[in-house]
C-alpha cells in the first residue's frame, strides 16, 4: 500500500480561515450558544475546522428565513429561477478545483473522484435550469361534459433537505436545483462530517443570485431534535432525505405524525453480475468504477459480484492485479487513487464485515486487513468465494472490498441478485442483449447498468425499490415532480 504525504493542493486551501469566514446561508443566525462541530481530515484523523452546532431554537430561526423568503421565490417567474440556476452550474464549474479540494480534504476521496463529483453536481443545477422552465399542467373536457378539467401544479412549500457525507456536493444539489427550480425555498441539513462543501456553495448561490433565505444551511449534531421541530412547523411541506435505510425510516415515522411528503434515497445492496460471454476487459473496467468510485462509499456500489463459473478465475485474477496496483494515500495528494474512509468506525465495520467473511471460508486474493498508521485507511480488497450466508452478502460494505462469488445458471444469477432486501442499482454484462434485458427486467432495482459500470445521471430518475427508499430524483419531470404539489379544478365557464 503506498501512503503518501499530504499534497501541496491542500495547502492552497485553509480550512480554519475557511471556517472563521463561514458565511450561513439565510436569513437565520446561530443562535449565540456558542456550541460548535469539529470538522476533521479522514487522512489524518486531524481536526481542520469548526462549524455552528445549531439548537432546536436555531431551527425555528431557519424556517422562519425560508417562510420568510418563500412567496418572493414562489413569485419569480420561472425563466428567472432558471437563469440564476443556470448562474449556479457556471459558478460551480469555474470554481471546480476549490471545491473538489474542499470536499478531498474533509471527505477523504481521492481528488479525480472529487473532481467527478463537482462535475456531476453542477450538472444538477444545468438540468434543473432547463425543467424549470418546463412544468406543465393538463386541460382537458370531463367525460360529463359539464366542466373543464384544470390540473396545476404548485411549489408544494417549504422542504427540509438532509444529505450524507459521501457525496458532499452532489446529494446537495441533487435536492436543492429541483427544489429551486420548482420554486420551493429549503433548508439543508448537511452530514456533520462534511459541512464545509455545503456552507461553499451555499456562499455560492447567494453570488449567483439566489436570494437570501431561499436556501438555508443548518449543521447540528442533535439531528434528531432538530429535525423533528422543524417538521412539526405546518409550513413545512416536505422532507427529502439520503442516508442509511435505518435513519429514513425513523424520518419518515417523524413526517408521518405531521404527513408530510417524503423521497427517501436509502441504502443499498448492488448485484454486479457477469455472464461467461461478456467482454472480459469491459467488465473488470465497469467493476472498477462501480466498486471504486468513491472508495465504494457510495449507496450504488457494486457490494456483490457474482461471476458465472468459464470467466470466474479469469475474473478473480485480473480484478486482484488492479485493485492492488491502486494508490492509496490521502485524498488530497494528486497521486492517490483510493482515499480514506470517512471515520475509524467505518473502516472498524468494513473489517468486521471481511473478518465475518473469512470465517465463514472466503479467501483473501488482496487487502484485508487495517493497516498501521494515522488516518482511517482501509486497503483495496478482493475476497474470493464470499458466501450467500456472509454477512457482506446482506449489508453495504460502503468500502473498497470487492466480494466475488460464483454462479452457473441465468435463474440462479436472477435468484441471487434478488435475495436482499434492498433494490438500487443492479450491474449486469452479457454481449446478449436479449439475456441483457431479460436479467434487467428480473432484477428488482430502481435502476440497471447493461454492460457500464456508473448508472447515476441528473438527466435519469434516480432511486430504489423495496428498503432503498421512495420516490425519484433526478430524470425527466420526476425528480422535479417532488417538490411540487399537484392542484385540480374544475372550471365551468
Ligand atoms: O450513497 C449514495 C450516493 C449516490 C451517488 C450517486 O448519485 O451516484
Amino acid at each position: 500500500m503506498n501512503m503518501s504525504p499530504h499534497a501541496s493542493g491542500a495547502a492552497a486551501l485553509d480550512p480554519a480561515a475557511f471556517a472563521r469566514g463561514l458565511h450561513i446561508a439565510g436569513a437565520w443566525k446561530p443562535s449565540g450558544s456558542g456550541a460548535s462541530i469539529d470538522v476533521v481530515d479522514p487522512s489524518t484523523g486531524a481536526k481542520i475546522a469548526t462549524v455552528p452546532d445549531a439548537t432546536v431554537e436555531d431551527a425555528a430561526s431557519a424556517v422562519e428565513a425560508a417562510a420568510a423568503a418563500a412567496p418572493g421565490w414562489r413569485a419569480t417567474a420561472p425563466r428567472k429561477r432558471s437563469e440564476i440556476l443556470r448562474r449556479c452550474f457556471e459558478l460551480m464549474t469555474e470554481r471546480a478545483e476549490m471545491l473538489a479540494t474542499l470536499i478531498s480534504l474533509e471527505n477523504g476521496k481521492a481528488l479525480s473522484d472529487a473532481r467527478g463529483e463537482v462535475a456531476y453536481a453542477a450538472e444538477f443545477f444545468r438540468w434543473n435550469a432547463e425543467e424549470a422552465v418546463r412544468i406543465t399542467g393538463e386541460f382537458g373536457l370531463a367525460p360529463g361534459g359539464a366542466n373543464r378539467i384544470v390540473v396545476d401544479y404548485q411549489p408544494i412549500g417549504i422542504c427540509v433537505l438532509i444529505t450524507p457525507w459521501n457525496f458532499p456536493a452532489a446529494m446537495a444539489t441533487r435536492k436543492i436545483a429541483p427544489a429551486l427550480a420548482a420554486g420551493c425555498t429549503v433548508i439543508l441539513k448537511p452530514a456533520t462530517e462534511t459541512p464545509l462543501t455545503a456552507y461553499a456553495l451555499a456562499a455560492l448561490y447567494e453570488e449567483a443570485g439566489v436570494p437570501p433565505g431561499v436556501v438555508n444551511v443548518l449543521t447540528t449534531s442533535a439531528p434528531g431534535p432538530v429535525t423533528a421541530a422543524m417538521l412539526a412547523d405546518p409550513r413545512v411541506r416536505k422532507l427529502s432525505f439520503t442516508g442509511s435505510t435505518g435513519v429514513g425510516r425513523t424520518l419518515l415515522a417523524e413526517a408521518a405524525k405531521h404527513v408530510i411528503s417524503s423521497s427517501m434515497e436509502l441504502g443499498g445492496n448492488a448485484p454486479f453480475v457477469v455472464f461467461d460471454d461478456a467482454d472480459l476487459d469491459a467488465a473488470l473496467d465497469g467493476v472498477m468504477i462501480a466498486k471504486m468510485r468513491n472508495a465504494g462509499e457510495a449507496c450504488t456500489a457494486a457490494n456483490r459480484i457474482y461471476v458465472q463459473s468459464g470467466l470466474y478465475d479469469a475474473f478473480a485474477e485480473r480484478l486482484t492485479q488492479r485493485m492492488s496496483a491502486l494508490r492509496v494515500g490521502p485524498g488530497t495528494d494528486a497521486a492517490t487513487e483510493c482515499g480514506p474512509m470517512i471515520t475509524r468506525k467505518a473502516v472498524d465495520k468494513i473489517d468486521r464485515l471481511v473478518q465475518d467473511a473469512v470465517s465463514r471460508g472466503s479467501r483473501v486474493l488482496c487487502g484485508g486487513s487495517v493497516p498501521q498508521g494515522s488516518g482511517f485507511f482501509y486497503p483495496p480488497t478482493v475476497l474470493a468465494d464470499v458466501p450467500p450466508e456472509a454477512e457482506m452478502a446482506h449489508e453495504e460494505i460502503f468500502g473498497p472490498v470487492a466480494a466475488l462469488s460464483r454462479f452457473d445458471t441465468e435463474a440462479e444469477a436472477i435468484a441471487r441478485a434478488n435475495d436482499t432486501e434492498y433494490g438500487l442499482a443492479a450491474y449486469v454484462y452479457t454481449r446478449d442483449l436479449a439475456r441483457g434485458m431479460r436479467v434487467a427486467a428480473g432484477i428488482d432495482a430502481g435502476m440497471i447498468a447493461l454492460n457500464r459500470g456508473l448508472v447515476s445521471d441528473p438527466a435519469a430518475p434516480f432511486g430504489g425499490m423495496k428498503q432503498s427508499g421512495l420516490g425519484r430524483e433526478g430524470g425527466q419531470h420526476h425528480g422535479i415532480a417532488e417538490f411540487l404539489e399537484m392542484k385540480y379544478i374544475a372550471a365551468s365557464f
